[in-house]
């Protein structure tokens, strides 16, 4: 197994150090509460804020830590100027270069004081930039502007997200499980009940449309960190259309590659898959990955790709455990899916998917280390974290069974 990046073990027995580590943070800890409980004194007292602002020392930090908190205050509203644009076809238009208000206005149906109201919110933050040096102004992408372009995946989610903040528009009733029934249990059928509940065509296609359209990024960025050109033989738990399946039949001309879903989307897959050059390298299995079985043969690998933060631990640590028992001895069991816990990617899989998943019904973001111990029940060992260069799309979670001593099935 070669990754690109240095791999970490992810240990789920304490360490000879666990013991005098946490006694030093027990002494620590009377200095650190009494420290937190006079920072967050400080920063709560008005005068002290005003004074922060104004001193020249401490003025850039009080600065950026007013900003990052208006930030969270109005980040809705960034959210519903990003999603008008989308919907206006803004970013496309301007990709072909800079235009002028009156152009804009007229190609987005909007009045021009609207239009200009709505780009210079754009500008404000990052996704669009004004040009105001030649007489008469344009306006073009801005960077994050000109990033979004470049990702298909995140439009589709910026669109999605009419249902998703409509979910989201009680969030304590949805803390409290006492809200009405969310859109996003009807949109991802599967959530609804344990075991999968085969869904109706037009949603399946929907969501499998969202699926697709960010899978590009994951799948490079799985493949980009980890080398599976070892394994002879694969299988993609929840593959959904075949998209990642393709990309690593692209790169891996020998490998063997199979694909189980539900019903409704293995069909999808088929077509998709059989409509390239890949149809005869990959075989598509319909089946629910909790209670059928799993393709015969025994496999090196087995991957799930933003699967198991869609359930919970019980059904998780089954998944996992199924796919254990698929290996052929040295065979890798494959997590990839935004992780929580880290600085990179706490405020995508804590925050974002914590609330995403609460919305959807089932499942929650795991931190690598969870992932690890749900691996080592299922038994897994070698468990290790591989990284990735972009831990907001994806972390990575790898676990063997040993050459030796294994009972085949
Ligand atoms: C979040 S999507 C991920 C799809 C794909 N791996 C990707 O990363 O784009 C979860 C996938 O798991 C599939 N799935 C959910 N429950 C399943 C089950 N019980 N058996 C088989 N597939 C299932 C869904 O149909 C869906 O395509």
């Amino acid at each position: 197994m070669s990754t690109t990046g240095s791999a970490t073990p992810l240990s789920h027995r304490p360490s000879g150090w666990a013991a005098p580590i946490r006694e030093l943070r027990r002494f620590f800890r009377p200095s650190r509460d009494r420290w937190r409980d006079f920072r967050n004194r400080k920063l709560a007292d008005p005068a002290f804020q005003q004074g922060a602002a104004r001193f020249w020392l401490t003025r850039p930090f009080a600065r950026r830590s007013s900003r990052r908190l208006f930030d969270l205050v109005a980040g809705f509203v960034y959210s519903q100027a990003l999603a008008a644009a989308v919907e206006l076809g803004l970013f496309d238009r301007l990709k072909r270069g800079p235009r002028t208000l009156p152009e804009i206005a007229a190609a987005t149906d909007l009045a021009p004081e609207a239009a200009e109201r709505l780009l210079r919110a754009l500008a404000a933050i990052d996704l669009v930039e004004i040009d105001d040096s030649e007489e008469e102004v344009v306006y073009g992408l801005g960077p994050l502007g000109a990033a979004l372009v470049g990702n298909p995946g995140a439009e589709a989610m910026i669109r999605h997200h009419k249902d998703v903040y409509r979910d989201l528009s009680d969030p304590v009733a949805l803390l409290k499980g006492n809200g009405p029934p969310t859109r996003l249990s009807k949109l991802w059928p599967y959530a609804a009940a344990p075991g999968g509940t085969p869904p109706g065509d037009g949603d399946v296609a929907a969501y499998t449309d969202l699926m697709a359209a960010s899978q590009d990024i994951v799948a490079e960025e799985v493949l980009g960190s980890y080398d599976l050109s070892w394994a002879k033989r694969m299988l993609d738990l929840g593959g959904g259309d075949g998209r990642f399946l393709r990309r690593v039949a692209a790169r891996h001309p020998d490998i063997e590659l199979h694909l189980m879903e539900l019903p409704a989307v293995a069909e999808i897959a088929r077509q998709r898959i059989g409509d390239t050059r890949f149809g005869r390298r990959i075989t598509v299995h319909q089946g629910d990955f909790f209670t059928d079985p799993f393709p015969e043969g025994g496999f090196d690998l087995v991957t799930l790709v933003r699967i198991l933060h869609d359930h919970e631990d019980a059904e998780a640590l089954k998944l996992l455990t199924r796919a254990r028992e698929v290996l052929r001895p040295g065979g890798v069991v494959l997590v990839a899916e935004p992780m929580a816990g880290s600085d990179d990617s706490a405020a995508i899989a804590d925050a974002y998917f914590g609330f995403y998943l609460l919305a959807m019904g089932r499942g929650r973001p795991r931190t690598p280390r969870e992932i690890g111990r749900l691996m080592s029940e299922a038994g897994l060992s070698r468990i290790h974290e591989v990284p990735t260069a972009l831990p907001v799309a994806t972390g990575m979670v790898l676990g063997e069974i040993p050459r030796r001593n294994v009972a085949f099935t």
